[in-house]
């Protein structure tokens, strides 16, 4: 992996971009609540952020969406509904493109894994401050139901730089 000198989106060649990983981001919305994860392990440790993971071999977005939840929180999303894109583009060379999810349902009971620990909060009470900085951009237009692609560069856990568009 080799570091790049971007500092700006506009350093970016977006038109060839392509990411190392693609790994999918979902979030189960039920009567005003979100559940999120605390990370236990991987990129992000620590952080709180939807549960999710990188594709596996063969498997499209949805189904990795799917099995992560599954994975992370021993429960199955319902109602499945695919957002946007977040392309993350980091200093030290490593990329990530994102694809997210909104589910309205899910069946099981969310419980403690290796990976993740589950945790309910109200949509107005969402904990932006202990979460990926990108989040608070993009993850208020999921819960309007929004669709969008969205481009950032990040030096470590710092964003340096980004741009959202709205698709219609
Ligand atoms: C930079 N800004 C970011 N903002 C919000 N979310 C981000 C993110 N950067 C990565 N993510 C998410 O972090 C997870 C990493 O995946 P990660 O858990 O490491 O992968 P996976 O489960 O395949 O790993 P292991 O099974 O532990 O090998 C995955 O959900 C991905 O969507």
């Amino acid at each position: 992996m080799q570091p790049i000198a971007a500092r700006t989106l506009s350093d970016i060649d977006w038109e060839n971009w392509k990411a190392q990983d693609p790994a999918t981001l979902t979030f189960v919305i039920k009567e005003d609540h979100i559940l999120l994860i605390r990370k236990k392990r991987g990129l992000g440790a620590g952080k709180i952020n939807g549960p999710g993971g990188r594709l596996e071999e063969g498997e499209t977005t949805l189904e990795c969406a799917v099995r992560e939840v599954q994975e992370e929180l021993k429960i199955t999303p319902l109602n499945m509904a695919f957002h946007g894109e977040c392309l993350f583009q980091f200093v030290d060379g490593y990329s990530i493109h994102v694809y997210a999810f909104a589910a309205s349902d899910y069946d099981g009971i969310a419980e403690e894994t290796d990976e993740a620990i589950p945790l309910w909060f109200h949509i107005n009470d969402i904990p932006y401050d202990e979460m990926w900085e990108d989040d608070r951009c993009w993850l208020p237009l999921l819960l309007k139901k929004k669709n969008f692609i969205g481009r950032y560069l990040f030096d470590k856990d710092t964003m340096l730089d980004y741009e959202i568009e709205l698709l219609t």
